[in-house]
């Protein structure tokens, strides 16, 4: 039988920025090839807790652990950011954005007949391969985030962190790219961050809600008293279409059968 892998372990881990505590004691044991959901509401630490487990926040206090280790092994991680701080005016093309996902792997100065090859089979996943020899600036917001997608693939991670990554995208390419993921997750560990409720309950493992602590149960069941402290206004949310098959048997709800 497979040995079961923890993917990422987080014990009792806070996050301050400025002496501002963003994130508030948050404990989180994920198996590999879990596909994990997290949503909350804007300013919650989603974000935050993602850069955490990329190793580009240090926590204030507490313990993670990443396939293992206490250190972020170059390799473990795709990381694809709800915003990408880069010049577009930069004159570099699609291809070489993918490419610069193989840096860790690259051997000597030139990027090898198999880096090429990778970056390909990754534009290719994400419908974008016709684009590659295009400049970066030139494409639309949603083909951006196709790119660092492909971008964060051709790493060839363990882990793939993906903050909002249909933010801009058109509802044609959100169905196959939850498609893709799932197919992406027979063989890694994925955590997305979306605020898109339905189309993250319908494909996740597990859910988890993050609101300055991380509420996290191993299973796809909300309750209603989680999301009423989770969210603001839970009923309003529940109005707009939360999936009721992740939420728990309530009573009083608009839109409740
Ligand atoms: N570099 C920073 N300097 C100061 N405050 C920050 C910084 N980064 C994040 N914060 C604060 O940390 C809190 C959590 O932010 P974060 O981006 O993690 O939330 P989020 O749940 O991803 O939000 P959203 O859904 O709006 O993207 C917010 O109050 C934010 O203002």
């Amino acid at each position: 039988m497979e040995k079961e892998t923890t993917a990422v372990e987080i014990k009792n881990l806070w996050v301050k920025i400025n002496g501002r505590s963003i994130l508030e004691d948050v404990n989180l044991k994920i198996k590999e090839k879990d596909f994990l959901g997290i949503i909350g509401p804007n300013g919650g630490g989603k974000t935050t807790l993602l850069k955490v487990i990329a190793g580009l926040i240090k926590p204030y206090r507490g313990e993670i652990r990443v396939m293992g280790e206490d250190r972020i092994r170059p390799g473990y991680i795709g990381y694809v950011p709800q915003y990408a701080y880069f010049d577009y005016e930069f004159p570099i093309t699609v291809e070489e954005v993918v490419l610069s996902g193989r840096l860790k792997h690259k051997k000597g100065r030139r990027f090898s007949a198999a880096d090429y090859r990778i970056a390909h089979d990754k534009l290719k996943q994400v419908e974008m391969y016709s684009f590659r020899k295009r400049q970066i600036g030139e494409l639309s917001g949603g083909e951006r985030q196709r790119v660092l997608v492909a971008r964060a693939l051709a790493v060839e991670p363990k882990i793939l962190l993906l903050d909002e990554p249909t933010a801009s995208a058109d509802k044609g390419f959100v169905a196959d790219f939850y498609e893709l993921l799932c197919e992406l997750n027979r063989e890694m560990t994925i955590i997305l961050v979306s605020h898109d409720i339905t189309a993250v309950s319908r494909y996740v493992k597990t859910l988890a809600c993050m609101n300055r602590t991380l509420y996290y149960n191993e299973d796809k069941i909300l309750t209603y008293e989680l999301m009423e402290k989770v969210y603001p206004c839970p009923v309003d949310l529940i109005a707009h279409g939360i999936p009721h098959r992740v939420l728990m048997p309530h009573e009083g709800v608009v839109g409740e059968r």
